[in-house]
């Protein structure tokens, strides 16, 4: 099992990597379109019914396949021999990103039931901040990843 981890580890890394750009994207423009949804869509017209199919759809389609395939491809990089020395630093502070951004994923999906059930709470501007979450999380995860710091 170890030996095929290690022939095939530079396609599983493009597969990671082409998961993470879809999941990424998912990640930033779903909360964006929360903001729109707050501030610019009266509740139950027909703009708000078009808002919620873009957002099931976001999530159904692209993001949750996507966060999925980032796990599977991520977690055979993680059993590939000689990958992830656990003694050193980087692989901590890439799980809290990406740990970080699973939460953040979970949380948009609850959030968007709330608007299909006409029931959200959050404000325009607490979705904005949320919106800032990913790109913490990407400058904490690539720089984990590319600099391997002791
Ligand atoms: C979901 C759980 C994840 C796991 C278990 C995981 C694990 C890994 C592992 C073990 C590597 C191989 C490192 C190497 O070959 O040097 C890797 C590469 C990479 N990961 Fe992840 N990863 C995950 C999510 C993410 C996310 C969310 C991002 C970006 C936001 C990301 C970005 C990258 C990049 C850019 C590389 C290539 C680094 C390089 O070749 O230098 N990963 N990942």
């Amino acid at each position: 099992m170890t030996d095929l981890l290690s022939a095939a580890y530079p396609w599983v890394k493009s597969a990671h990597v082409i998961a993470v750009v879809a999941w990424m994207a998912g990640l930033f423009y779903l909360p964006r379109l929360f903001v729109y949804h707050v501030e610019a869509v009266e509740a139950g017209s027909g703009t708000d019914a078009l808002f919620q199919t873009m957002e099931r759809r976001l999530l159904r389609a692209i993001m949750n396949p996507a966060m999925i395939a980032t796990w599977i491809f991520g977690l055979c990089l993680v059993f590939t021999p000689g990958i992830v020395d656990w003694s050193q630093i980087w692989p901590w502070t890439k799980a809290a990103g990406v740990l970080t951004l699973t939460w953040l994923h979970h949380w948009l999906g609850k959030r968007r039931k709330d608007f299909e059930r006409g029931e959200n709470r959050i404000s325009g501007r607490s979705y904005r901040m949320m919106n800032e979450l990913p790109t913490l999380a990407l400058v904490v995860i690539v720089v984990s990843v590319i600099t391997r710091y002791a």
